[in-house]
């Protein structure tokens, strides 16, 4: 069997307070296979950014790694030192978060935010750069001809197209997207997360999709797992989660309480009640 894309192994992460430590991400452990596209939910503060920012090193303090390995590809990310991750990121991994105006720069043209990171891994030649960043737009159903646009020219769902293509320029082994679309109106979201889902499976990199929402991720993942109070309660699939069907017997109640929570597609259809919501 191949060792899996992304190892995570007892992953701990501390804040620092005035009041002392706050645990956020409590002993978390799982594997990531190469092109699956695993979602992370759980209510707000159950640790779920905390999880993906370290395990893409983007924590800074107060947030402290205090424990655990994440090893991706083979290699022990905890360990990197501050010039191998400059050309770590980007290339192994990349990471989407809600907000595309704060992974864009408002006052440089599209253009120049392509040519900025590929310079900075090492891809100037001029030509090579125009090509590639009308490919990656092309990529994200976005016409070349906006490359010489301003961020604001776009629309919030074009916008976060365009980090997305950002994103998959150096054409990363794993993407980390951290409510990529909640800021988008359900249509949009839609459209985003269909066509993540079709480059996926084009250029197969994995994803680790974080989000509150159930109801999505049991659309777009292979796999499920459930953050409560910084701990991982549990990881499934999204048909035995449908099913009730947990490790060992029945869902984590907390897992439950997330599905029952979604509204059922039909007015009359009872199935995801909770019984005693059940019209007699
Ligand atoms: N800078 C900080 N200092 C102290 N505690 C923090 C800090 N940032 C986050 N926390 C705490 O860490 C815990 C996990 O927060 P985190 O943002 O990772 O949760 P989350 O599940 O991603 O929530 P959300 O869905 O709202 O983004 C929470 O208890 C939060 O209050």
């Amino acid at each position: 069997m191949t060792a899996p894309l992304l190892q995570v192994r007892g992953l701990t992460v501390d804040y620092a307070t005035p009041q002392g430590a706050t645990r956020a991400v409590d002993g978390v452990s799982f594997d990531l296979g190469a092109g699956e596209v695993m979602g992370l939910a759980g209510e707000s503060g159950s640790g779920k950014s905390t999880l993906a920012f370290a395990i893409a090193r983007l924590h800074r303090p107060p947030a402290h790694v205090t424990g655990g390995q994440v090893t991706l590809a083979g290699t022990n990310v905890l360990a990197l030192g501050p010039k191998d991750l400059r050309q770590w990121r980007w290339r192994e991994v990349s990471v989407v978060l809600q907000s595309a105006m704060n992974a864009l720069n408002p006052v440089l043209r599209v253009s120049d935010q392509f040519r900025d990171m590929f310079r900075t891994h090492g891809i100037t030649n001029r030509a090579e750069v125009a090509e590639r960043s009308a490919g990656l737009l092309r990529l994200v159903g976005i016409s070349p001809d906006r490359l010489c646009d301003h961020p604001h020219q776009f629309s919030g769902g074009m916008r976060q197209r365009l980090v997305i293509a950002l994103a998959l320029a150096l054409k990363p082994k794993l993407v980390i997207m951290d409510e990529p679309t909640t800021a988008l109106d359900v249509v949009v979201q839609r459209e985003i997360l269909e066509q993540v889902a079709d480059l996926r499976r084009r250029l197969g990199f994995s994803v680790l999709f974080i989000t509150h929402d159930l109801a999505l991720i049991s659309q777009f993942c292979d796999r499920v797992g459930v953050m409560l109070q910084g701990r991982l309660v549990e990881l499934t699939t999204p048909a035995a989660i449908a099913a009730g069907e947990g490790k060992g017997g029945a869902n984590h109640p907390y897992t439950r309480s997330l599905w029952n929570s979604i509204p059922p597609l039909h007015p009359a259809e009872p199935v995801r009640a909770q019984p005693d919501l059940v019209m007699p």
